[in-house]
């Protein structure tokens, strides 16, 4: 089956003179949820827009369910629902109107049952008379999301979904998208928080100033992520781990002044126990002890400003 996205070789350089992406190549799979991680600027947005066919790429070209986004636009636009972040005009319209209309801009059929679902599902139904600009920020919010659904879409774009919005909306929108996943919806997520990503994503993505410099499975990032440090400092340095400590995953660190164990927190055992005693029956002294862990953040961090230092 062919992906439900593909990236390749996608450039923009606005008019500006600003290139916002460098040569993006890109495979999203059907049904799959991933997420674009980026600091302010990366180029997230351009991405997302150059796939949903609003802005053009400067090279490239990108297929949405086999249809590339330029040349064959409608057909490709019919596959893709997206929300952006803000609402562009206070409509005058109401929910229901507004809603029901942008089916219609994709061409499809009415379907009543299916507005009514989208609206009911986003605690909008009790709404659906009510003018677009009397709304409240989450509620506009929320009428974004149902516009996107309206068509059916088989590709999802949420653009920071829960940037600004409370808790209630936050987990509502969680377990849409997971009710979207079970349909097989493909789902591609922008966001800044990196829990979202954490909490939601099969497979996550790195932008830094318009460069994709890392695709990785969720499972992997968190296996990383599941990483902790015991950092012991001894009086003194020493020039090799003990031979007699060769059962432990220790590393000597800072001159040898540092012992440090890494284990994984998920195992069963983190071997600090049994390490701490035994170096107590050799008579190994440690003046300090620290734990540290290595986190999604770090690692996105990480990345980032080591594409700074570049
Ligand atoms: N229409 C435009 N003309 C010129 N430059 C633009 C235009 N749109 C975006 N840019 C610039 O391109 C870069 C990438 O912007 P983009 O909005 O894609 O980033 P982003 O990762 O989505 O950021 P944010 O998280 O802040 O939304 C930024 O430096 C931005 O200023």
């Amino acid at each position: 089956m062919s992906p439900a996205i593909t990236v390749s070789g996608v450039s923009k350089t606005y008019k500006s003179g600003h290139t916002a992406l460098h040569s993006v190549d890109l495979e999203i799979a059907r049904g799959e949820i991933f997420a674009l991680l980026g600091p302010n600027g990366a180029g997230k947005t351009t991405l997302i827009s150059i796939i949903c066919g609003i802005v053009n790429p400067t090279t490239g070209t990108v297929l949405a369910d086999g249809h590339d986004v330029v040349r064959d636009a409608k057909a490709a636009r019919r596959k893709i629902g997206l929300v952006p972040q803000e609402l562009s005009t206070d409509s005058f319209e109401t929910v229901y109107a507004t809603v029901r209309f942008s089916r219609g801009l994709f061409g499809r059929p009415p379907n009543p049952a299916h507005i009514e679902k989208v609206l009911r599902d986003l605690s909008l139904w009790d709404k659906r008379d009510s003018k677009i600009m009397t709304l409240s920020g989450g509620m506009k919010r929320r009428v974004l999301i149902a516009k996107a659904l309206a068509h059916e879409p088989d590709i999802l774009f949420l653009d920071e979904p829960t940037a600004g919005v409370d808790v209630t909306l936050r987990r509502d929108m969680w377990d849409l998208v997971n009710g979207l996943r079970a349909k097989g919806v493909t789902i591609i997520l922008t966001t800044h928080y990196i829990e979202e990503a954490e909490e939601m994503a099969d497979r996550v993505g790195v932008i830094d100033k318009g460069r994709l410099i890392l695709v990785e499975d969720k499972a992997v990032l968190m296996a990383k992520l599941g990483k902790r440090r015991m950092v012991l400092t001894l009086p003194a340095p020493i020039t090799a781990v003990p031979a007699a400590l060769g059962e432990w995953d220790l590393t000597l660190e800072d001159g040898g002044r540092q012992l440090v164990l890494t284990f994984d927190t998920k195992a069963d055992h983190t071997g600090i126990p049994s390490l701490l005693r035994r170096m107590g029956d050799l008579n190994i002294p440690i003046i300090d002890m620290d734990m540290t862990r290595s986190t999604l953040e770090d690692i996105f961090v990480g990345l980032v400003s080591q594409g700074a230092a570049a």
